[in-house]
């Protein structure tokens, strides 16, 4: 079961209703279902009005989620579910009774304050991590009028006629009326992880027994996986009446996994918890054996626990980690799993499939040979690419006639009268695509199919029999790899379209011309057929034989946009990429060198076989030197990033195809393309690029690194700040001073330090260099020595100038309102200065500039907060302050800055030793 956060699965099995629209219709013919839908098996859906009828019968497509909570209550409950919020509330309560009227009211009011902004913060990042699970829309292939067209699966009405393929999700649940080899994985819905073959023939029933999900075969439910085939149904029921709705409120009541660095920080905040439980309870003993009021101690310590504990710092982790998500998301990465933006900046390797991440997945036929070409013309090849639609006309020759339409037949693509393209399988749009220039036309209307053997990326071909009304004059046609087509030829046809045994030597000939298109960069596919029935009843392993080899067709797919670059950007951050492709070594390596990926040479490439027959460890040796690995299966791509982990790398996997899925699961980071990407590569994805960029990736991975500096940077100004406030009364505690700050100023404090400044420390914009640091190590802690360094350096300057403003202020020996309003507002801007110095580790803020607007609001909100406590009546009550002079404010300044400018002597030696290691080529 995967760690998905936002993935449901059930807790178990659950054998289905027996009410429900799917063990109604897995007992109808497909007949019986097509009439009482009152749809078309061909058309669709196609009364409009009717449609909209039906969604109003049976709402839209769509599991909702949980009713909003009452937001009132939800606050008022954050009031008696703090313990500590509990205990100020009785020290309110107390200082009511007692008489003090004003402190009652001043406690009472912060505690509002205090909680509000807690609340707030709380509110935000469920609102955020709720707008994660709404970036990656379900989508349908869906017919209505006679016209295929790719919808969002809310659409979807009962009656509607659906397509799905391999690598596709059911949208709703559907009575198959087609199955190609279909076969789906339903453990989303069983937990049964073995896919389950799918029919279209109803379920005989005589005694009316209960017929489990597991038994529906001519039902595909909505929620699973098409791993293999394709095939089309009617839809009998849509969200919540799909048997996945019925299951889903259970299963969204399953907690949602907290990530490590979560864990980490609950821990932290434990720990700090405890400490600060243990100093409070000090201070508050020695405060009453010295023979304080006890109101007083009772309050101070209250306050001070509650400005202590950092009881924000995990929220405020989870909204960093939640508002980098969102801005990923911009960016046009889109994260399904918090823990994944952690691991992000950790990532060393990144094994990438070939087509459609670094390549373009746009095929075009550029090149074709047949035993035409042999000899008797001046090229090689026919240049498609290189004439125009007249001169292809001509060199239709009876070969090429056979070659093409053996790529028409043998085909998936579908047209999209919508967007007037075709869809589907790049290679089969292409071949698709060609047609017309040479002056053919789509023939599969006047054939009907007998059977169907799938592509799939192990087999890595496919064959179709097709006939024209007479099933005993079938005819097979194949296409795929050179390799695979030729297994099953025995004859070809000749340069004068005879047909005549394979021979070695034309094996070879065919070799040789298909590698030399392969060296071009180009996908080359094989095509062969014959006029002999090819059906698999009952053995799915049964491959056709004994047909006619025609030829070879070479598609051009460019490389991406950019995409050099970005290698070049990773490389140079410590990223290593592995190329790992399901096609030829020629293709990939020709690729892999226009790409610009480093050190190419015929023995950076491997292949499949070869991953075949070494052990473990010469794989765990050879991956040190191989940047390619070509015609791979999916067990492949496993083994390799199997071999990755086990040498301690941090492993992204990227991928688009169902071949890609188990390696994405098994990758610290899969990454799957959104836009032409199946949504099995999606679902076994952490991470999903909704515009298929492989430079995003780049973007992502800088965002994983910035996020976590920016959680180290607002950990250190929190835990300085806290340790800096329990020290200090602590330390006035125990010399018998007065008390430096009063409840409520310790209370403005902590909103300070729980709220907004250290909030927005958590979304400084990333610092591109960050790039040119290695990955982090996977076991690097976020408080590492260097932090802890940072937080005491910074404590103990905020403990010593603040105890100085107080026992200078203090010097006529009594605390007036005037000293605790001097040493109130010293603690508060030492705390904003801090908070600039904060803001990065080693780069001076002169370097940084005021480009994070949240941080520059946020620290004058705080400062004309503090101004107020000062000057307006109403809060010098509240905060007991009285009214400084400007000398007063500037003199603070002056002194409150030397915490910033001890930081930047700090960051200036940070940086002129990094610029030194970095010189003779040290890592950091
Ligand atoms: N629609 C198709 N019909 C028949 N053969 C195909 C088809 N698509 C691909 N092939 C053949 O199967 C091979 C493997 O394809 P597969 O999908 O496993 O990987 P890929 O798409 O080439 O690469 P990558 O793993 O980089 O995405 C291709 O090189 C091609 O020879
Ligand atoms: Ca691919």
């Amino acid at each position: 079961m995967s760690d998905n956060p936002y993935e449901l699965k059930p807790t178990q099995p659950i054998p289905g209703r027996a009410n429900s629209a799917s063990a109604l219709f897995c007992q109808k013919s497909v007949e019986e279902t097509i009439s009482e839908f009152q749809t078309d098996p061909k058309q669709g859906l196609t009364n409009n009005h009717d449609i909209v009828t039906r969604r109003s019968i049976h709402g839209i497509n769509e599991l909702s989620h949980e009713e909003e909570e009452n937001l009132a209550l939800k606050f008022l409950s954050s009031f008696y579910e703090d313990p500590l919020i509990l205990l100020l509330i009785g020290s309110a309560v107390i200082s009511f009774w007692m008489g003090n009227v004003d402190d009652a009211i001043s406690i009472t009011l912060a505690i509002t304050i205090v909680v509000s902004v807690g609340f707030i913060q709380e509110y935000r990042s469920e609102k955020s991590l709720q707008a994660l699970n709404k970036l990656v829309p379900a989508e349908a292939n869906l017919t209505r009028n006679g016209s295929t067209s790719s919808v969002l699966a809310s659409t979807l009405v009962p009656g509607d006629l659906v397509y799905f393929s391999q690598g596709d999700k059911i949208p709703a649940d559907v009575r198959l009326i087609r199955a190609a080899h279909l076969s789906i994985d339903e453990s989303n819905l069983t937990g049964e992880n073995r896919p389950v073959k799918k029919s279209t023939s109803a379920i005989t029933n005589e005694k009316n027994d209960f017929i489990s999900i597991t038994n529906r075969e001519c039902i595909a439910f909505m929620g699973t996986l098409v791993r293999d085939g394709h095939g089309s149904g009617i839809v009998v029921a849509t969200g919540p009446k799909t048997e996945f709705g019925a299951v889903f409120d259970m299963m969204s009541e399953i907690e949602k996994p907290k990530t490590p660095l979560q864990n980490a920080m609950d821990k932290l905040g434990k720990e700090l918890s405890i400490f600060s439980f243990i100093i409070i309870g000090l201070i508050c003993l020695i405060g009453v054996v010295q023979g304080r009021s006890w109101l007083d101690m009772f309050q101070i310590s209250v306050s001070l626990a509650v400005a202590a504990i950092p009881e924000g710092l995990p929220i405020i982790v989870t909204v960093t980690l939640a508002l980098g998500v969102l801005r990923m998301a911009k960016k046009k990465a889109i994260v399904r799993r918090l823990p994944s933006v952690e691991t992000l900046g950790s990532v060393n390797v990144i094994c990438s499939d070939k087509t459609g991440t670094l390549t373009q997945n746009h095929m075009t036929v550029t090149k074709i040979w047949s035993f035409d070409f042999q000899g008797s013309f001046n090229s090689p090849f026919l240049l498609v690419d290189k004439l125009d639609d007249n001169n292809l006309h001509n060199q239709v020759t009876t070969n090429i006639h056979r070659l093409l339409e053996t790529g028409n037949v043998c085909n998936n693509g579908k047209y999209s009268a919508e967007n007037e393209v075709y869809v589907g399988n790049a290679s089969d749009v292409a071949l698709l695509e060609c047609l017309p220039h040479f002056g053919l036309e789509d023939i599969r209307g006047t054939k009907e199919v007998l059977y169907e053997l799938p592509f799939s990326s192990n087999r890595k071909y496919m064959a179709i029999c097709v006939h024209t009304g007479n099933i005993e004059k079938s005819e097979t046609y194949a296409k795929g790899a050179t390799e695979k087509v030729l297994g099953i030829c025995s004859k070809y046809y000749d340069e004068n379209g005879e047909v005549k045994p394979l021979t070695n030597e034309t094996r070879e000939l065919i070799h040789e011309k298909s590698s030399s298109l392969a060296h071009e960069g180009l996908r080359v596919l094989s095509f062969a057929r014959n006029n002999v029935k090819f059906v698999n009843e009952g053995n799915d392993n049964k491959d056709p034989s004994n047909l006619i080899f025609c030829g070879l067709i070479g598609m051009k797919d460019p490389p991406r946009p950019n995409i050099g670059r970005s290698i070049s950007l990773l490389m140079k951050g410590g990223v290593h990429v592995i190329m790992i492709t399901g096609d030829s070594p020629s293709t990939a390596l020709n690729i892999a060198k226009q790409i610009g990926m480093p050190a190419i040479n015929s023995d950076s490439v491997m292949t499949g076989d070869q991953l075949d027959t070494i052990n473990e460890a010469s794989l765990a040796e050879a991956i040190h030197n191989v940047t390619v690995f070509a015609r791979t299966t999916p067990e492949h791509k496993v083994l390799i990033v199997k071999a990755l982990q086990r040498r301690g790398d941090i492993v992204a996997m990227t991928g688009d195809g169902v071949n890609d899925a188990p390696a994405l699961k098994l990758a610290d980071i899969g990454i799957a393309m959104g836009h032409n990407g199946t949504d099995v590569a999606k679902e076994a994805a952490d991470m999903v690029l909704t515009d298929d960029d492989f430079s995003t990736i780049l973007d992502a991975i800088e965002e994983g690194k910035g996020i976590f500096y920016n959680i180290q940077n607002f950990i250190t100004f929190q835990l300085s700040t806290s340790i800096a406030a329990l020290s200090l009364i602590a330390m006035a505690t125990f010399f018998g001073l007065p008390n430096p700050l009063n409840a409520m100023q310790i209370l403005w404090i902590n909103i300070l330090m729980d709220g907004p400044p250290a909030q927005s420390l958590g979304v400084e914009p990333v610092d591109h260099e960050v790039m040119n640091k290695p990955p982090r190590r996977r076991n690097h802690k976020i408080l590492n020595d260097a932090v802890i360094k940072r937080v005491i350096q910074s404590a103990i300057i905020i403990i010593i100038g603040t105890l100085y403003i107080f026992v200078k202020e203090m010097r006529d020996n009594e605390v007036t309102a005037r000293d605790t309003t001097m040493t109130f507002t010293c603690f508060v801007f030492f705390d904003m200065f801090s908070a600039l110095s904060c803001r990065n580790y080693s780069k001076s803020i002169f370097e940084l500039g005021m480009q994070n607007q949240m941080f520059n609001l946020a620290v004058l909100g705080s400062l004309i907060g503090q101004l107020c406590a000062i000057y307006v009546p109403f809060f010098q009550t509240i905060f007991q302050t009285e009214a400084l002079y400007l000398s007063d404010l500037v003199h603070l300044l002056l002194l409150t800055s030397s915490v910033l400018i001890v930081d930047e002597i700090r960051k200036f030696y940070i940086r002129r030793k990094n610029a030194f290691t970095n010189a003779y080529g040290i890592s950091v």
